[in-house]
């Protein structure tokens, strides 16, 4: 079965707002990529926030929706957890939520954040189901002021949730990177996530493998810790891009506890991987660009 965007009703009854909103504003977001995991833990959010700061590194517009309602840790991976959410009157008398922004001391572009986490206490849990999961994730897209953006990175939740499929709907994605790690549960799972996508036809979906391996601190040898290649596996069955390997990193831990994504925190193989991730996705994503304007020149 495939499933449809659905087409915006613009007028008369039954008009929804929100989603009309969300379609003036993505018109401002080059590349719209959504960043999912089959399973929880597997990094997910790590690969979002270091994706987010390496784009930023090299001078893009990152904005970056923490679409994790029932785990948000974006902003505290970005340090900017503790930050005042402002809000702007706009001209409709509707007032928008102004992101914060984190820039690492000028380090890269600054990256609009917005967050879950931002709006509920950091101990309180948010214990919603579907359709408020949804109406959340929409209004934090929709009723944000994100501005022109050269990548709106979105960080959903683990699992295939009724709620990707929904705000997925609405959004016209580019990309969906779907993160793994090597084991076999993590596989298994993955393929889920990677077929969803498939159904929603996203243009380009890709895997990446995280804590693919372990450098050994002391002999500088590769440690295949839960096993490696699974990812690349899986992508060559599904007929989809495997977009690269993440070492584990010994200083993750550290990096997130400062509130430092791992690609600006130090001069690490992961940091690297991380780098060479965002290069390889802007050159696929800025092919298909110019692969579907000559395409549509020719029409
Ligand atoms: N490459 C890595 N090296 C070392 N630690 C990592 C790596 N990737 C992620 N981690 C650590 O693993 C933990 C889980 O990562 P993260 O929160 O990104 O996973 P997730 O898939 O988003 O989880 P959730 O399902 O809870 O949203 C974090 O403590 C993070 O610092």
């Amino acid at each position: 079965m495939t499933i449809k965007a659905p087409t915006l009703n613009v007028g008369g009854l039954g008009v929804d707002p929100l989603a009309q909103r969300i379609q003036e504003k993505q018109k401002k977001w080059k590349y719209k990529i959504a960043v999912l995991s089959g399973k929880g833990g597997v990094g997910k959010s790590t690969v979002a926030v270091n994706l987010a700061a390496a784009l930023a590194k090299k001078g893009y517009f990152v904005g970056i929706l923490d679409a994790d309602i029932h785990g948000p840790n974006v902003a505290k991976m970005l340090g900017v957890d503790k930050a005042d959410v402002l809000a702007e009157r706009m001209e409709d008398g509707r007032f928008e939520m102004l992101p914060p922004t984190a820039d690492f001391m000028g380090q890269v572009t600054p990256i609009k954040v917005m967050s879950m986490g931002f709006l509920v206490p950091e101990d309180q849990p948010v214990i919603w189901r579907g359709a408020l999961v949804t109406k959340a994730i929409k209004q934090l897209l929709g009723d944000t002021k994100w501005g022109e953006l050269d990548f709106m990175i979105i960080d959903f939740p683990p699992g295939t949730g009724d709620e990707i499929l929904t705000v997925t709907q609405t959004l016209q994605l580019d990309a969906a990177i779907i993160v793994t790690t090597p084991q076999e549960v993590a596989l298994l799972d993955t393929g889920k996530a990677v077929n969803m996508m498939k159904k929603m036809e996203v243009p380009y979906i890709a895997v990446v493998e995280n804590m693919s391996y372990l450098i050994c601190p002391h002999c500088g040898n590769e440690i295949d810790l839960f096993g490696r290649g699974g990812g690349r596996k899986l992508a060559e069955k599904e007929g989809v891009e495997f977009l690269g390997e993440i070492p584990i990193d010994l200083k993750a831990r550290e990096a997130s506890d400062a509130g430092i994504p791992i690609v600006l925190y130090g001069d690490t193989i992961a940091a690297k991987a991380f780098m060479e991730l965002a290069e390889k996705l802007v050159k696929k994503l800025e092919e298909m660009k110019s692969k579907k304007a000559s395409e549509e020149a020719e029409e």
